[in-house]
């Protein structure tokens, strides 16, 4: 990859979308989205706003930063799995050429488990948002470090409309102050820097105070302990988006059960 890691994830995104235009024109997506039952109450949102530590758990093949993560990859038993060790919600990612991630997974997935599941890609047109619906998805990811106060307020409004959450993430104090300013209700902060791909959990713990408190506040990568929860309850964080720990983790519900316990004895 030449440039940054976001700027050939993005680069990369802008071509993919030409592709699935030149299959299916937006106009003709948006038609099929209107002969869809209307989705009402933002699902991941309300399951998000549950009490307790919030978790949005990842089905993660492979990342930039580890290679293969997964060679084995029973995607709807892992969502399965997630489900039944009590996931607040389902990150499915999307993004074919780092990831190996599908549309497939995230239509599967969606279409088997009862939690909301967010599309993880990187949206850089509206065009991902609508088929982002399409798929069964009930959030979709919007990064600051892609979108331009514009673009992000415009992004926010079409998920909105169709009835999906936003999950504005951010890496810095003025990403934050961005997402906050579009009136972004769901802020998630990713603790990797996607320069050196190293992970700082400081990075979550210290910009919760930036971000508004009735946000929804979600600390995104690298949080693996009790220890970590622990930590992220005493700022005032509601939710945890993991991946490549519970991926790993033979035991999803202990892992799961074992983060969960970190935040409550906070
Ligand atoms: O995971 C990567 O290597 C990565 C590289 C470049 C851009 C984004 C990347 N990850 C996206 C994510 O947001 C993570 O998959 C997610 O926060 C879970 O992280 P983890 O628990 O560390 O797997």
């Amino acid at each position: 990859m030449t440039g940054t890691v976001l700027d050939a994830l993005a680069a990369h995104a802008r071509e993919r979308v030409e592709e699935k235009k030149r299959k299916l024109p937006l106009a003709e997506l948006k038609r099929q989205l209107r002969e869809r039952e209307a989705l009402s109450g933002f699902p991941f949102e309300t399951a998000l706003r549950e009490p307790g530590l919030s978790v949005i758990a990842e089905v993660k093949k492979a990342s930039p930063s580890k290679g293969v993560i997964a060679e084995h990859f029973p995607y709807l038993e892992i969502a399965k799995a997630y489900e039944a060790a009590g996931a607040s919600c389902i990150s499915v990612l999307t993004e074919p050429k780092w990831f190996l991630g599908d549309d497939r997974y995230l239509r599967e997935i969606a279409a088997t488990v009862s939690l909301p599941c967010i599309r993880k890609d990187f949206t850089v047109d509206p065009y991902l948002i609508y088929e982002a619906r399409e798929l069964g998805a009930s959030a979709v990811l919007l990064i600051c470090a892609l979108l331009g106060r514009s673009e992000l307020e415009e992004y926010l409004g079409i998920a909105e409309e169709l009835g999906l959450s936003a999950l504005v993430e951010a890496h810095d104090e003025e990403e934050v102050g961005r997402a906050a300013e579009v009136g972004a209700r769901l802020i998630g902060v990713n603790n990797r820097d996607l320069k050196s791909f190293s992970v700082n959990m400081e990075n979550s713990l210290r910009l919760r105070a930036a971000a508004p408190d009735n946000c929804i506040f979600i600390a995104e990568s690298g949080v693996r302990t009790p220890a970590d929860t622990r930590a992220l309850r005493t700022v005032g964080a509601d939710g945890i988006l993991v991946g490549e720990a519970l991926m790993r983790a033979e035991n999803k519900a202990e892992l799961l059960q074992a983060l969960r316990k970190g935040y409550e004895e906070a």
